[in-house]
This record gives structure tokens, sequence and C-alpha cells, in this order.
């Protein structure tokens, strides 16, 4: 019999460029007990800010990719992203470990974490235009490119995913979030 405790779910927090993901995702790491944050790795550079990430070369990224390779990896906005295996250990010890995925990997992230719970966010798409404007961190050719490609679909055949509207007011979607999540979170791996 197997008695290895299930490992926390993976929660993946996906939706276009401006939608507030990195805005969710900070809130419910200060309200969730037991949420943590998985970094990623991104060829971006280091000083651009935002989320906590792993900043590496091209070839770095690409050494680290062949061996012993990564959980997930994909490419979007010019980019390359990858979760690392060491996810693996943030489940053993977390409630939940809440992740920014492109939507495009849902699929083969569903795959490879078995528990996936996806909380696809969505505003107006004059409320992205802004956002990412005062944002500041692309450029006003990029901020066009990200708002072009922001209707991407979820794919379908994913077994938990929840929609949040960040349309109006930041908290609502919090509570969205936190209501949604509320029944896979497990209080004593807190
Ligand atoms: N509900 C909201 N209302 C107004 N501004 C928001 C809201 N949610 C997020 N923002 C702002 O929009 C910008 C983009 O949010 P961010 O969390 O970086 O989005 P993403 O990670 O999806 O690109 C940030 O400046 C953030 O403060
Ligand atoms: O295939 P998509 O679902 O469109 O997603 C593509 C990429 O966009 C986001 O990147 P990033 O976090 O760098 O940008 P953002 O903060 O502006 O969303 C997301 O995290 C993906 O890496």
């Amino acid at each position: 019999m197997n008695t290895q405790p299930a490992k926390a779910p993976v929660i993946a927090v996906v939706g276009p460029s401006g939608v507030g993901k990195d805005s969710l995702m900070d809130a419910l790491l200060e309200r969730v007990p037991g949420l943590v944050r998985q970094r990623r790795i991104i060829t971006r550079a280091p000083e651009l800010g935002g989320e906590d990430y792993d900043a590496v070369t091209e070839d770095r990224f690409a050494t680290l990719c062949s061996a012993p390779g990564f959980a997930l990896h994909w490419q979007a906005h010019g980019l390359r992203y990858a979760i690392p295996r060491d996810i693996d250990e943030l489940r053993n010890r977390a409630s939940g470990v809440l992740v920014n995925l492109s939507r495009k990997v849902l699929l083969e992230a569903e795959a490879a974490f078995g528990t996936l719970i996806v909380l696809s966010v969505t505003a107006a798409p004059e409320a992205l235009a802004a956002r990412l404007s005062a944002r500041g961190r692309e450029d006003s050719a990029e901020v066009e490119r990200r708002l072009a490609r922001a209707s991407t679909p979820v794919p379908a055949g994913l077994s938990q995913v929840f929609d949040i509207d960040n349309s109006g007011q930041l908290e609502e979607a919090i509570k969205a979030a936190e209501t949604a999540l509320m029944p896979w979170l497990q209080p004593e791996r807190a």
C-alpha cells in the first residue's frame, strides 16, 4: 500500500499579459496559509522587476534544459521560460504551489503534475491595454504584440479550470480565487 502523502496541487495562474496574474498571486500568498510560489527561470534581463525570477542567458537555458531537464518549459514573447524540477520539493511541504504558466502548456502541465488547478484570469481588452501601458515594462510595440494574443483560449480537456474575472477591482478577483481554491487546500499541510 502506498503511504506517501499526496503532493500539494500545482495552481496555474494563466491569462493574457497585464490581466493581473502577478498581482493576484502576491495577494493569495499573503492571505492563504500554506501557499507558496514557484520561481521561474526566464531568459529575460535580470533588472526588469515584477515577479521574482531566475534570469539566465539563452546558453545557460539550453544547458539547464538538456540535463537534468526542466519539469516544464515553453517559449513566448521572444523569451524562454521554465519550471525547474525542484517544484516537487515545494509540493511536499506546501498546501498549494502557485505558478505562472503559458496557456499553451496546460495539458502538458496536467500530465506532468497530476493535480493541476487552473485559475484562468480574464479582463476587458481596454483594461489590459491601460494596465500594460501603465506598468511600463514593455515598449509600445511589445504591448501591441501582447494585446494581439490576449484572447488565446485555455485548452479543452483540463480537469479543473476556474474563470476569474479581473476587469473590476482586484479585491473581487482575489475573493473569487480564494473561494475556488478553498476545497483544494489541506489545512494540515499549512
Ligand atoms: N483589478 C485591477 N485593477 C487595476 N489595476 C490592476 C488590477 N489588477 C492588476 N492591476 C495592475 O495592472 C498591471 C498588470 O498587472 P500584473 O499583475 O503585472 O499582470 P500580469 O502578471 O498578468 O501581466 C499592474 O500594474 C497591476 O498593478
Ligand atoms: O501563452 P500565453 O498564455 O499567452 O502566455 C505566454 C507567456 O505570457 C506570460 O509571460 P510573462 O509572465 O512574462 O508576461 P506577463 O507578466 O506580462 O503576463 C505567461 O507567463 C507566459 O509565460
